[in-house]
């Protein structure tokens, strides 16, 4: 066994998984702040030692630095004053494209519709040509440079989806280019094949379908290149049946369902994600009650993205009716050429102040249960023994400081595997 890592000292360490006497001291004093902290797992003065990747141990730093002695491990971090928490888990990013839409920003901010540019040729259908366009290499370098900002604030695994492509040429292309780029780069990387994101110009939908099913899915198969398909369900863009369709061509091929749902309007996509046994429903602005018991009664995690109704000036998600209602609600950045953020920790300050979740379930909801839609092992977004060590260490005293501390980065250092991959 190699001691890869001890970091020790630091002011708390929130493992996410409940600790009882912590969940019993703060239920006997009654107080609601302590009691949610508590289904964290939190230690106070607390230590965590690494072994071959994996936590080996953690709790108070007095035993832990006995039993694993920094002195004698490949990386000790003092962490003194500094909080420490598992890396963020991003499930739902389209990182890799190529070209500028600063403009479309701009565009919006002057009142036009997110619709009203797609339908004159703008958005993802602008990045399509882009992307056709580019090269691998810069294809990869732009996304490794992506990897790069998400890392530093804190990110260790992430889902990226394909896309921009739409042709079996490009949508494989892309595919091998995420694939280069999980080989390259520190952070995890979660292949989702997308073809059915838009319908090319110039092609009529049902035909573009025909395509996704009968080419694409089969050749993303052959390749065994993406774990997930996804779909865009939305009014004017792939309806309930056409989606159904290119889920269960992708089911057949072995890739797990996800659907973007109820983005823009309802038209049943949650209800289709639910039916379909789809690993998370994203997006869900427009969901309805019904539609959230059916997400629960099914097991689909719903992955809500503030980032992007922000960025829209949209209505955010009903974050509490999914709470309320028992659903391991999930967030994601969504970062793509529309909703241009990298940082885990923006995701958690707007879940928090918009969507009215608490420090202590927007950390949850970018950990453990981000890691629960992308059907990653359970220890993964947590720093229970036996997880894997990617952590991120904050410059600040408590985890509460990441949605506190908004527009700004509060992650000091970050640990992958157990091996400092960034230093702030
Ligand atoms: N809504 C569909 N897809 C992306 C946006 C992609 C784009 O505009 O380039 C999303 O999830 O927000
Ligand atoms: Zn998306």
């Amino acid at each position: 066994m190699t001691l890869t890592a001890v970091v020790y000292d630091a002011a708390e360490i929130v493992t996410l998984e409940p600790d009882e006497e912590n969940a019993e001291r703060a239920s006997s004093e009654g107080e609601t702040p302590a009691d949610e902290t508590a289904n964290l797992g939190v230690y106070e003065d607390a230590a965590v030692a690494i072994e071959d990747g994996e936590v080996a141990r953690v709790g108070p730093s007095g035993p832990v630095t006995r039993e694993f002695p920094p002195e004698n491990a490949a990386y000790a971090v003092d962490a003194t004053g500094k909080s420490v928490i598992p890396g963020f888990v991003d499930p739902h990013t389209h990182a890799l494209f190529a070209g500028d839409r600063s403009d479309e920003f701009e565009a919006k901010l002057r009142g036009k519709s997110y619709q009203e540019i797609l339908s004159e040729g703008g958005g993802i259908l602008r990045t399509v040509r882009a992307t056709r366009e580019a090269g691998d290499e810069q294809l990869l370098d732009d996304l490794l440079s992506h990897l790069d900002a998400m890392l530093a604030h804190g990110t260790t695994t992430v889902e990226i989806k394909s896309g921009y492509g739409l042709d079996t040429e490009t949508e494989l292309r892309m595919l091998e280019v995420i694939d280069r780029a999980d080989d390259r780069h520190a952070v995890d990387v979660v292949p989702t094949f997308m073809g059915a994101h838009a319908v090319p110009e110039g092609r009529e939908t049902d035909d573009y379908v025909a395509e996704v099913v009968n080419d694409q899915i089969p050749a993303v198969e052959s390749q065994d290149i993406a774990e997930f398909c996804d779909v865009f369900c939305e009014e004017g863009v792939f309806d309930v049946e056409q989606s159904r369709r290119v889920l269960e061509a992708g089911k057949d091929a072995g890739l797990t369902p996800k659907v973007h749902a109820e983005e823009l309007a309802h038209i049943g996509g949650t209800q289709l994600a639910a039916d379909i046994g789809a690993t998370s429903a994203d997006h869900l602005l427009h969901s309805t009650e019904g539609d959230i018991a059916a997400l629960v009664e099914n097991d689909v995690v719903p992955v809500l993205l503030p980032g992007t109704a922000f960025g829209l000036g949209a209505a955010y998600a009903d974050a509490r009716a999914f709470l309320d209602a028992g659903a391991d609600v999930a967030i994601a950045t969504d970062f793509n050429p529309n909703c241009y953020s990298q940082s885990m920790g923006f995701a958690t300050s707007l879940s928090c102040v918009e969507m009215g979740m608490t420090p202590a379930e927007s950390l949850r909801a970018a950990t453990t249960n981000a890691a629960g839609a992308l059907d990653l092992p359970e220890s993964v977004g947590t720093l229970h023994e036996g997880a894997p060590g990617d952590l991120a260490i904050l410059d600040a005293p408590s985890y509460v400081h990441v949605p506190y501390n908004f527009g700004v980065n509060a992650v000091d250092t970050v640990l992958k595997g157990g091996e400092v991959v960034h230093r702030g």
